[in-house]
């Protein structure tokens, strides 16, 4: 990214992977990592997406070492309360003090069957909670293959955002995750990330308003390491990054929230 009023967002989707006794131990080194370097949580900001069951005690933790680590959850209900087996309201993350929540993802769409109407209602629940939701779009193989990986990503955020409020939209994060790109090892070029960031901002800017779309944050996902986050950094329409795998790793984690300091040349 380039010079802008958007700060940096670097979250760790940890996916269906720790539980609550290893998510605070990762969380700690994290934090220890992170402080060790001196990394300036207002620069590039921070999170962790745990599994549900592992929040209470990242909150706990977060909170008794006032730590500057945000974190959230990786889905949420389309309803308030009541007869809805297995789901988890907005509010009750509120109430754990998540900040951010996941809607979308790409592994929810084809496991879950999640379309953008769902979506969409999701990141409306969200944000009426006081959540920001991080709405995840990005096309599969066959769709890049056939050149219509623009058309098909904005489709999907037009559907996510439809009907909210511009105030909301500004807060909304949005990332782009081409799912050919997750968890293969095939990172997305930073010239293919930022043809789809750029022309997710464009979009904002023609259907919602250019102060909108100069404000909301677009972060790329799949495959990203603490090798490659730089180069895609440096694109001024990517925000930062969602990371799956290397998030489970403190050391590529730490690097990749850093990835200004090593650009720069400092210690690693
Ligand atoms: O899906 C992702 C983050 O939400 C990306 O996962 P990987 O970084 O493991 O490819």
């Amino acid at each position: 990214m380039t010079d802008s009023a958007r700060t940096p967002l670097m979250a760790g989707n940890w996916k269906m992977n720790l539980n609550h006794v290893e998510a605070v131990h990762l969380l700690q080194k994290l934090s220890w990592t992170l402080q060790d370097k001196k990394h300036d949580f207002e620069r590039v900001e921070v999170a962790v997406l745990p599994p549900f069951t592992d929040i209470r005690s990242v909150q706990t933790l977060v909170d008794g070492d006032r730590m500057k680590i945000k974190y959230g959850a990786q889905d949420v209900s389309v309803h308030d309360s009541g007869a809805y087996t297995g789901e988890i309201s907005a509010a009750m993350l509120t109430k754990l003090g998540c900040s951010y929540v996941l809607a979308g993802h790409s592994e929810r769409r084809q496991y879950h069957d999640e379309g953008d109407a769902l979506v969409n209602a999701k990141a409306t629940k969200a944000l009426a909670a006081g959540l920001v939701p991080i709405v995840c779009v990005g096309e599969g193989l066959d769709i890049r293959k056939a050149g219509e990986h623009v058309e098909y990503t904005l489709a999907q955020v037009d559907g996510a955002l439809a009907g909210l409020k511009q105030d909301d939209i500004r807060k909304v994060v949005i990332a782009y995750e081409p799912v050919w790109a997750i968890g293969t090892g095939e990172v997305a070029t930073p010239e293919d990330a930022q043809e789809v960031c750029a022309a997710i901002r464009s979009r904002l800017e023609e259907t919602i308003s250019p102060s909108v779309a100069d404000s909301v944050r677009i972060l790329y996902g799949g495959s990203v390491k603490m090798s490659s986050a730089g180069g895609i950094m440096a694109q001024p329409d990517v925000d930062g990054c969602l990371v799956g795998g290397a998030s489970l790793q403190v050391d590529e984690f730490a690097g990749i929230c850093r990835y200004l300091d090593l650009q720069l040349g400092y210690s690693s």
